[in-house]
């Protein structure tokens, strides 16, 4: 890793530790996130294969302006790599957390903040990747106020192989219904819950479930968006937990309008068709960006942009010499 001068620690999570650093042949700085396992045994030791998936799913979303961009992958001495652009700016859950104190954004800024993450999302999804861990910490508000998802640590390619998949992925507090019901056969739409369980969170300026244990935040979303629809999923039988008596206590109607009263028809159409619990009538990230909501808009944001490879810079596709995925 000599290419890079390291200027100082940025972060630290389960999976790694992320430096500021500067690519000493470009001369960008660059975000390094040094993962904690290895090849081999190396930096505590998972096997290659795991300690990869994180690049290969950056790597399918390279060229989007909302999703963190890959520069390269290295592996050293049993240790793997994975190099980004730098987004210098904090957090999502930092600003809506620490600066805004909890202050709800008005409707208009958020519609502006979830156009772009809906976006990201709904290419990222067209190439193939699940995130599976889409919440505020995970997104990095740069400079101008744009938004980048990053942490694509729990994140995988869908074709790499049919389910199952892992259970459980997502942070609790933004975990689909399904996800804490054991479903190890869930798809994409587990992120557009947690972008409903975000948009929410920016409109009340504070998290709509913040759950203490898992049975306490799957009685939360009952109780606020109620269940009926769940039940009569035909997948719902095969959850391991569909006989938790969770699943069969009486719940309200949904409570979810009486929360936030001031939002506008067409947000409320978005906001409750990400957060429905029947996982097949949840709305994929591309059909929230057809709704009124976004297309009506007096002054749209920016067109929808898309991914994948086709988008590679002269530039960038010579340092992807450098990927190992
Ligand atoms: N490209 C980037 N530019 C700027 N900051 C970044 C970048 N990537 C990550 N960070 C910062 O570093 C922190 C840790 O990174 P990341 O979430 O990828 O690590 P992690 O080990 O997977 O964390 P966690 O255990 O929370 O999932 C992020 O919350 C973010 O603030």
């Amino acid at each position: 890793m000599e290419r890079y001068e390291c200027l100082g620690k940025i972060g630290e999570g389960a999976a790694g530790v992320v430096h500021r650093a500067q690519d000493r042949r470009t001369g960008e700085t660059v975000a390094v996130k040094r993962l904690r396992g290895g090849i081999g045994g190396g930096c505590g030791g998972v096997d290659e294969k795991e300690c990869l998936r994180e690049a290969r799913c950056l790597e399918a979303c390279r060229g989007h302006p909302h999703l963190v961009e890959l520069r390269a992958a290295h592996r050293e001495r049993g240790c793997c790599y994975i190099v980004m652009e730098y987004v210098d700016g904090p957090s999502l859950a930092r600003v809506v957390r620490e600066k805004r104190r909890g202050r709800p954004f008005t409707e208009a800024e958020a519609r502006r903040l979830m156009r772009q993450l809906i976006d990201g999302v709904a290419a990222m999804h067209a190439a193939g990747v699940m995130h599976r861990d889409l919440k505020p910490d995970n997104v990095v508000v740069g400079a101008r106020g744009d938004l980048k998802i990053c942490d694509f640590g729990m994140s995988r390619i869908v074709d790499a192989g049919e389910p199952p998949y892992t259970s459980p992925v997502v942070t609790l507090w933004y975990r689909a219904p399904e996800l804490i019901l054991g479903s190890q056969e869930y798809d994409s739409h587990v992120d557009t819950w947690s972008l409903g369980c975000i948009m929410a969170e920016l409109l009340a300026g504070s998290p709509l479930f913040p759950g203490r244990s898992e049975m306490d935040q799957l009685n939360r979303v009952f109780d606020t968006v109620g269940m009926q629809d769940m039940k009569s999923w035909p997948g719902f039988a095969r959850l391991p937990r569909a006989e938790s008596a969770l699943c069969h206590r009486a719940r309200p109607p949904s409570r979810l309008r009486e929360m936030l009263p001031t939002l506008s028809a067409a947000g409320f159409d978005v906001l409750s068709g990400l957060l429905v619990c029947r996982p097949d009538r949840r709305l994929t990230a591309a059909d929230a960006l057809q709704c009124p909501w976004f297309t009506d808009a007096d002054a749209p944001d920016a067109a929808p942009a898309a991914c994948g490879g086709a988008r590679f810079t002269h530039c960038i596709s010579g340092v992807a010499d450098a990927i190992v995925v």
